[in-house]
C-alpha cells in the first residue's frame, strides 16, 4: 500500500457568510517539505491556516492528515495529531518566562514536569533562547518573542508546523537566521507551511510554493517557476 501524503487537502473552501474567503484549494504537502504560502492581502492565507489548524471549520471540501480526514477538527485534536502553528501576531503568555512558554507546548506530550522542562531547555537553545529562558516574555524582543512561538509549536512535538509571518518586521540579519532555523526545522524531518511576505526569506529555502490571490489558489511550483507565472505576476501587480 502506498503511503499517503502528510497533508491532503481537497477542494477545501470556507465562507464568513457572503465573503468566500478561501474556494477549492487543493494540494498536497510532503513530509520535511518547506512549502511557502504567499498572496495579496486578503487573498486567504491566514484563513487556510486557520482551517488546517482546527479554528475554522471549512465550508466545502476534506482535509486529509496522514491519511486521516482531519476536516472541521478541533484545535486541540489537530495539535495531538501533529499539526502546530504560530500566529500573525504572537500569541505568548506575557507574565510568564520564556521557558514556562514552551513548557506549556511540551505539556501535549507529557504531564510531567521534568520531563516538559527539558523538552522546553532543549526547544529553546534550538532557536537560540537559553539565555533568555529566564526572562518574562513581555521582556523579549518581537524577534525573540516569534522564535518563542516557533520553540512553544516545536516542543508539542509537531510532524507540520504553520508559520504565520515570522519574518515580518525582523532585520536583514534576523531574516537569515529565522530562514536557517526553518531549514534546520526541516532537517529534523518537519515540514513547514509558511505564509509570508519577506520574499527574499522564503524564496531561497521553499522548495514549493503555493500562491493564493481571491481565496484561490493561482500557482504552485518551485520558487522559480512561480516567480516567471504571468498569473502570479498579475496578482502582485494588481495588489
Ligand atoms: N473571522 C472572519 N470573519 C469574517 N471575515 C474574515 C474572517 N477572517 C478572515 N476574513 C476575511 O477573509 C478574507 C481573507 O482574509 P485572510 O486573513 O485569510 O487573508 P490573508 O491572505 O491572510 O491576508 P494578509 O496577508 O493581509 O494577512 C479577508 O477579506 C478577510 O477580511
Amino acid at each position: 500500500m502506498n503511503t499517503p501524503p502528510l497533508l491532503a487537502v481537497d477542494g477545501l473552501g470556507k465562507a464568513f457568510d457572503g465573503l468566500v474567503a478561501n474556494r477549492d484549494i487543493s494540494f498536497i504537502i510532503h513530509h520535511a517539505e518547506i512549502v511557502g504560502l504567499i498572496g495579496p492581502n486578503g487573498a486567504g492565507k491566514t484563513t487556510l491556516f486557520n482551517c488546517l489548524a482546527g479554528f475554522h471549520t471549512p465550508t466545502t471540501g476534506r482535509i486529509a492528515f496522514e491519511g486521516h480526514d482531519i476536516t472541521g477538527t478541533t484545535p486541540e485534536a489537530a495539535a495531538e495529531l501533529g499539526i502546530a502553528r504560530t500566529f500573525q501576531i504572537v500569541r505568548i503568555f506575557h507574565s510568564m518566562t520564556a521557558l514556562e512558554n514552551v513548557m506549556v507546548g511540551a505539556m501535549l506530550r507529557t504531564k510531567r514536569v521534568a520531563d516538559a522542562r527539558h523538552r522546553a531547555e532543549q526547544e529553546l537553545a534550538f532557536v537560540g533562547l537559553s539565555h533568555r529562558a529566564e526572562t518574562p516574555a513581555s521582556s523579549l524582543t518581537v524577534s525573540e518573542q516569534k522564535r518563542l512561538e516557533v520553540a512553544r509549536a516545536l516542543a508539542t512535538d509537531p510532524k507540520l508546523i504553520l508559520l504565520d509571518e515570522v519574518m515580518a518586521g525582523l532585520n536583514q540579519t534576523e531574516v537569515r537566521e529565522a530562514s536557517q532555523l526553518v531549514v534546520r526545522i526541516h532537517q529534523r524531518g518537519i515540514a513547514s507551511i509558511i505564509v509570508e511576505h519577506v520574499m527574499e526569506g522564503i524564496m531561497p529555502i521553499a522548495h514549493r510554493m503555493l500562491v493564493l490571490d481571491y481565496g484561490a489558489k493561482i500557482a504552485d511550483g518551485t520558487p522559480a517557476e512561480i516567480a516567471e507565472n504571468p498569473a502570479v505576476i498579475a496578482a502582485y501587480l494588481g495588489e
